[in-house]
């Protein structure tokens, strides 16, 4: 049972159990507060007999201790109803997010590139809190109050069949006004969504391109349209809080008019004597309680309706796959092995196929080749960004796919083309490639890699803050603070995707100088857009379409006639000065 509610609702085995027990204390807790209509019940029935047999009323101190109890009692189940829910929810609610955050640190990187940041953050954040909404203001208590209809239900069909099926004959009428309206109102909660949704992207694309909009004077057209669709929100909110306050009210109305029902029937047994008087009382003090029960059962159903999608969608986030590999072997070297290489991402489109090389410690083995051929494609694989369908890549004889990816990536530094930089200093910013780098080893890095030129000449020096992904810095300073990142990192194999984007000479040459430093006595595999910067590489593969068109060092490659020819003479003709290191 446990482990059906943990499944059903998204919540660990401890959850699952304060979910249980915050059940049981809000159906006790929904008994407890019938217990001074009971009180009151007592006092009638005492009035009653004292009126018609004269039997004498029982003593005050009777009441006051009776009234004594129903005080604690009351006070005792909201407090353990209450503590109980609530710390079970925030305890569980922390503990969803650091499994979900646990879960979210194991996933291969080639789900991120599937799924949208925003997507996850909203499961992260949102859904957990609306999870959180639900559990402690819903969930356990319409468990509670379902219970306490069941006994109620019980109760009064023992007192007086006939009266409660006459009470109770509102509810399905309450129940299908309240259903028919949830269909009304998903649908206008679905249009309000996609509203605002379509508002806050809106107001973002105008933030975003408001240079374009004040240069080409669209401020009109922007506003115009921003302002409709204000509008058009506004009326779906109103439309769809109306069709909540109806329903509600409906519902109320066919509800109290069973009070009406329960008068007419049980005067009539009564008169009939079928009913005695005390047993009139108790029907119209339950059911009252019963009816503003329902409607409280209506409100809490109201407010978890949305929560299944929540569950189902943080539920499908922890049935993701993991990335398999936890050895963290001895490497007896650095020479990676690539062999029989096939993958799509799409399996039913293979976009590498039959890619076999050795990448060699202490070399440099580029991959060049056309636009689309599958170069970065190898670099994800290389790097376990993706995990390949088919064939195998070693590392010292080790499959990468049997090592536990936290210590892979400890041994493989990788250069992107796009350097991802954060909005703090510089320094920070470099000391990502290893969090426990000293200042000195933090400096040295970027000294190895070109940075003191740019750093010292900003005006705080490596404090200087580089603005929201390094907007202050230019294209050359960015893939410095990257090489610095390696540097400091200081991996046995480095995975370099050279720039295609031009590069002004003094930052080309810099670049260059900091790259030449790093990959010495490495395993280097770079993809060259440019074949002059790899005048120096051991081994080339040229990939076309996929596959392996031909492989070799320069020479090899240009007696060969082919591809690579064809290519190294389309670029000399294009640059005049190769820059080679
Ligand atoms: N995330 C992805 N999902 C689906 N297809 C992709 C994805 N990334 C790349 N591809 C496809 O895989 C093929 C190889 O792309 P890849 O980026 O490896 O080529 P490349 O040689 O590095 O190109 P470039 O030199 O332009 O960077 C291309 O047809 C590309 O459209």
């Amino acid at each position: 049972m446990l482990n059906r509610i943990s499944h059903q609702f998204a919540l660990s085995k401890q959850g699952a159990k304060n979910y249980l027990q915050a059940s049981c204390l809000s159906f006790i807790n929904t008994i407890v507060e019938m217990l001074p209509i009971s009180f009151f019940l007592l006092f009638v029935s005492d009035m009653l007999s004292f009126i018609s047999t004269g039997k004498p009323f029982k003593s005050i101190y009777f009441y006051l201790a009776f009234g004594l109890l129903i005080f604690i009692l009351i006070a005792l189940s909201n407090y353990f109803s209450y503590t109980s829910l609530y710390v079970a929810t925030y305890t569980e609610s922390a503990a969803s997010r650091i499994r979900l955050a646990e879960k979210l640190r194991t996933l291969p990187l080639s789900f991120y590139s599937r799924k949208d940041v925003s997507e996850l953050s909203n499961i992260v954040l949102n859904d957990v809190a609306d999870l959180e909404g639900a559990f402690s203001h819903a969930l356990p208590q319409i468990n509670g109050i379902i219970a306490f209809l069941c006994v109620a239900g019980i109760g009064l069909t023992l007192t007086h069949w006939p009266l409660a099926i006459v009470s109770f004959i509102v509810v399905p009428l309450s129940f299908l006004v309240y259903k028919l309206s949830f269909y009304y109102e998903q649908k206008a909660h679905k249009d309000y969504f996609s509203l605002l949704t379509e508002q806050s992207e809106e107001f973002q694309e105008t933030i975003e391109k408001v240079k374009e909009i004040r240069f080409l004077n669209q401020k009109q057209t922007t506003k115009k349209a921003l302002y409709a669709l204000l509008e058009k929100q506004e009326k779906t909110h109103i439309k769809t809080e109306m069709a909540t306050a109806i329903s509600q009210g409906l519902i109320s109305g066919i509800l109290q008019s069973g009070m009406g029902l329960v008068i007419l029937f049980g005067g009539y047994w009564w008169l009939q004597d079928e009913l005695s008087l005390f047993q009139l009382f108790v029907f119209l003090l339950a059911t009252s309680r019963i009816y503003s029960v329902i409607i409280e059962l209506y409100e809490k159903l109201s407010m978890v309706r949305y929560v299944r999608i929540r569950i189902d969608r943080i539920n499908q986030l922890y049935q993701e796959s993991v990335q398999e590999g936890e050895t963290t072997p001895v490497f007896p070297h650095y020479d990676v092995q690539v062999q029989h290489l096939a993958f799509g991402y799409h399996p039913e489109k293979p976009v590498i196929e039959g890619i076999n090389f050795k990448a060699k410690e202490g070399q440099v083995t580029a991959l060049v080749g056309p636009s689309g051929s599958g170069k970065t494609t190898v670099f994800k694989l290389l790097s376990r960004l993706y995990d390949y369908t088919e064939g195998s890549i070693t590392i010292g004889n080790e499959n990468i796919q049997a090592i536990d990816t936290e210590y892979l990536f400890t041994k493989i530094a990788i250069v992107f083309q796009d350097v991802t930089l954060f909005n703090t200093t510089i320094k920070e910013n470099i000391r990502i490639g290893r969090n426990n780098a000293t200042d000195e080893e933090v400096l040295q890095a970027a000294k190895l890699a070109q940075c003191d030129e740019f750093a010292l000449k900003s005006p705080a020096g490596y404090e200087t803050l580089i603005g929201e992904n390094g907007s202050r810095l230019s294209g050359g300073e960015r893939q410095r603070i990257s090489i610095a990142r390696a540097f400091l990192k200081n991996a046995p194999i480095v995975l370099l995707d050279e720039t295609s984007s031009a590069l002004d000479s003094e930052n080309e040459l810099a670049v260059q100088t900091a790259l030449s430093a790093l990959i010495k006595q490495k395993t280097v595999i770079v993809i060259a857009h440019r074949l002059r910067t790899i005048e120096t590489a051991s081994h080339i593969i040229v990939l076309k379409d996929g596959k392996i068109a031909e492989q070799g060092t320069k020479e090899e490659l240009l007696a060969n006639n082919q591809l690579f020819k064809r290519m190294y003479e389309y670029e000399v003709k294009t640059f005049d000065t190769p820059i080679v290191k």
